[in-house]
């Protein structure tokens, strides 16, 4: 770290009900205390961390630009420098988010906002990680984490708009917020039309249930849709589970919780490859990253 070296943070102090507001205190605590400079960037809303991370990426090539926020926020600002002039400026990252799902992908081991603040500025070089990319139509957005069409995304529509999100929240419970909300996606999930393209090959389901395409292993704060997907292999994985009730249901949500012995399930399809195009047949919900996409028929 040289004198000349700035420290650019992107803050979204509301991520994780305060955590990351208080791992920001932390990280500037001791970038005041080692003569740092810094500025602080907080976002006022939605979307800000997509503009205040393409600005900063135009502006500040000779800083570090670090993101203390969740999954949400280190999506945005991914897609802002990949807008930027500078699409490979690199990203440091301190997770305060409630999910924190791309850390867990990662293997991040490191906790303590202050150790990965030192982390960060002592790394001669960038640590390359994949990240995935949806084409809808003419738009197109990048992800850390993953995407999904159906059931996980009305999970996430449902905790986002639960009355007790905040409150499981500020008690750290956020994994059991969204597995409550899944419990009430049981009843109202229907299976839907799904067609899969890959590798010259076709496939049509008539009942999909649950659709992800993921970079890494975790959704929904720390469940493992697909064990085996692995964020530097440059290939995307695609979990597909047809529409199943009752004890079948159950016995494949304990495999899931369990040992990862889903995958080998007769209900579950899944590929590992680079390219891939989904499409449903009836308006659902989609999640990127756990942020709602709305409900569409998706040509992704
Ligand atoms: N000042 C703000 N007021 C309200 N919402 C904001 C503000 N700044 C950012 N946001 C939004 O907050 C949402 C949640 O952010 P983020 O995903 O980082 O936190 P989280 O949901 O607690 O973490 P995780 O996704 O890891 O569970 C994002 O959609 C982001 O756009």
């Amino acid at each position: 770290m040289t004198k000349t070296d700035e420290i650019e943070i992107i803050l979204n102090y509301h991520a994780g009900n305060g955590q990351a507001k208080h791992a920001c205190k932390k990280v500037t605590d001791f970038l005041d205390k080692t003569n740092i400079d810094y500025t602080v960037h907080t976002t006022k809303k939605d979307g800000d961390g997509v503009r205040i991370a393409e600005t900063l990426a135009n502006e500040h090539q000779g800083s570090k630009i670090i993101v203390i926020g969740g999954d949400g926020t280190l999506n945005q600002a991914v897609n802002g420098v990949k807008k930027s002039n500078y699409p490979q400026t690199p990203l440091g990252y301190i997770p305060g988010g409630s999910g924190n799902d791309f850390c867990r992908g990662i293997k991040l081991s490191i906790k303590d906002p202050v150790r990965l603040m030192e982390a960060i500025l002592s790394m001669k070089e960038p640590r390359t990680i994949d990240i995935g990319k949806a084409n809808n139509g003419d738009t197109s957005r990048y992800f850390i984490n993953n995407i999904g069409i159906g059931f996980d995304a009305s999970t996430v529509y449902y905790t986002n708009h639960s009355e007790r999100k905040e409150l499981l929240n500020s008690l750290h419970l956020g994994t059991l917020s969204y597995f409550t909300n899944l419990l009430k996606v049981i009843k109202v999930q229907e299976g839907f039309g799904l067609d899969v393209d890959y590798l010259n090959q076709k496939k049509h389901f008539n009942s999909a249930y649950i659709v992800v395409a993921t970079n890494h292993p975790y959704f929904g704060g720390g469940f493992a849709i697909d064990p085996t997907a692995n964020p530097f292999n440059h290939n995307l994985n695609l979990v597909i589970v047809k529409k199943i009730t009752g004890m079948t249901f159950i016995k494949l949500l304990s495999k899931l919780l369990t040992n990862g012995s889903h995958l080998q399930d007769k209900n579950v399809w899944h590929i590992e490859t680079k390219h891939f195009r989904l499409k449903n047949h009836s308006k659902q919900h989609g999640q990127m990253d756990g942020e709602e996409l709305n409900q569409h028929e998706f040509d992704l």
